[in-house]
């Protein structure tokens, strides 16, 4: 298996189609035929190819929550020598022990620079998480910082993983097909497919929410109405490409937290057609559709849902993907930056570009490829200086478009593992922003 350089795996990604729309049930077919009519398993599936059904849902699951898809390929993916564990490096998993739960705020620099050759699965840094993979609930927060093509596979039976681009796109070859994802984008890899991934730059960096409950839905519209938020329409499938090709291929597997390794005699990659509506999907999130207030008061974060991963109680998500997408705010005698508050959810926050409107932007600040995590019930919101601007400002209509900021907001806390603890890139001073927070109060 030889990974493509960047300018290769850039030609590529230029020229790649997609089936598009979120849950759809896709049909695809990389060579003509492939794909059986009528049924799922006839007796010979067409051209000697095996089939195989990839559940992401328990078959009896309700159907708008049921996801699964048949998968047409070269060799059954029950062929395959043993696993054996191998070093877990900076990745980590559920349940997070390492450090005692703090209920100070946290804030990150950008991960530093990676060994040359660490490829996208080494450059995997957890900075914490919640639940437990092998209960099937919680969440981790991954980054990523690598310079070096995958020439491995991976997949992750622990959960689906939520890719955030930061610096440089990334092709992902995925047992459905390929798909390119660059900052300003997401691509979603579900549980349990194996894929490969190679840089469309030098480097690249970014987050991952990897999330082991439920999947991630599209939220509920409400009196929104039909349309709104992110439409399912501008999620992109990938269509079927297959690799033909002989071993040795070496296939990492997340289990349970831990990375296990075993060798193939070929590639995975080897689906040649496929039906269903578990699929890897990419999404450009300039096409969210932003609501906000047209009168007054700063609407709750929850109205910038791209996507949600509902636990087992109603509107308490087990995830939610937010974005701060490029918007107008207008509202009259109005705070308008994010409000002070204390939350019961805990919330992790990074930005893809430019600068967040509570923040103050620049070194030492909220910046592009750092985060922060304000726990549950931690008290936050705009630092002084953001408070001071805005308690001021002319409230004329202004337009927010120099950033790109997002979040991982989870109904449990996020426990940071030790690394992230003791990083040399957590900043230190965080609760001087909020410092100097003078008394007004005239009685
Ligand atoms: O803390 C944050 O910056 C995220 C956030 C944004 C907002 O507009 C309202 C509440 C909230 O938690
Ligand atoms: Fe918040």
């Amino acid at each position: 298996m030889h990974a493509l350089n960047a300018e290769q795996a850039g030609k590529i990604a230029a020229a790649l189609t997609y089936s598009t729309g979120f849950g759809n049930e896709h049909t695809t077919e990389a060579v003509p035929g492939a794909l059986p009519e009528g049924r799922n398993s006839p007796q010979r599936a067409p051209l000697g190819l095996y089939a195989e059904q990839l559940s992401g849902s328990a078959f009896t699951e309700p159907r708008a929550h049921n996801r699964r898809s048949w998968l047409y390929r070269i060799r059954p993916s029950a062929a395959h020598p043993p696993f054996r564990r191998i070093d877990n490096g900076t990745l980590r998993g559920g349940p997070f022990t390492e450090t005692v739960p703090d209920p100070n705020r946290l804030r990150w620099d950008p991960l530093p620079e990676p060994a040359p050759g660490t490829d996208w699965l080494a450059g995997l840094w957890t900075l914490g998480g919640n639940g437990d993979p092998a209960q099937r609930c919680g969440m981790a927060v991954h980054l990523y910082h690598a310079n070096a093509p995958m020439e491995r596979v991976f997949s992750d039976a622990d959960g689906e993983l939520l890719i955030v681009p930061e610096q440089g796109g990334l092709l992902l070859r995925t047992e459905l097909g390929l798909l390119a994802v660059r900052p300003g984008e997401i691509a979603l890899i579900p549980r349990g497919v194996r894929f490969r991934v190679e840089l469309l730059a030098a480097t690249a960096r970014g987050y991952v929410c990897e999330n082991h409950g439920a999947p991630f839905q599209l939220p509920d519209l409400g009196p929104i109405g039909a349309n709104g938020l992110a439409n399912a329409r501008d999620f992109r499938a990938p269509v079927a490409a297959y690799e033909d090709v002989a071993g040795p291929v070496e296939v990492v597997n997340k289990y349970c937290g831990n990375l296990w390794s075993a060798t193939y005699g070929h590639s995975p990659l080897d689906v040649v057609a496929w039906h269903g509506n578990h699929t890897p999907y990419v999404y450009d999130l300039h096409r969210f559709n932003v609501i906000g207030t047209i009168s007054y008061d700063h609407p709750d974060p929850s109205i910038f849902t791209v996507l949600t991963a509902p636990s087992d109680t109603a509107g308490l998500a087990g995830v939610d993907f937010v974005v701060f997408a490029p918007r107008w705010l207008v509202g009259e005698d109005t705070f308008r930056p994010p409000y002070f508050h204390r939350n019961v959810m805990s919330e992790y926050m990074g930005l893809i570009e430019g600068a967040y409107d509570a923040k103050t932007a620049g070194k030492g600040g909220f910046v592009p490829g750092g985060g922060s995590l304000h726990n549950m019930m931690s008290a936050h919101g705009p630092d002084r200086e953001t408070f001071d601007k805005a308690s001021a400002a002319e409230l004329k209509p202004q337009r927010i478009d120099d950033g790109l900021a997002f979040m991982f907001e989870t109904r449990w806390p996020v426990l940071t593992t030790s690394q992230a603890a003791e990083a040399e890139h957590l900043q230190q001073g965080y609760d001087d922003i909020w410092q100097g927070l003078e008394r007004h109060f005239r009685p």
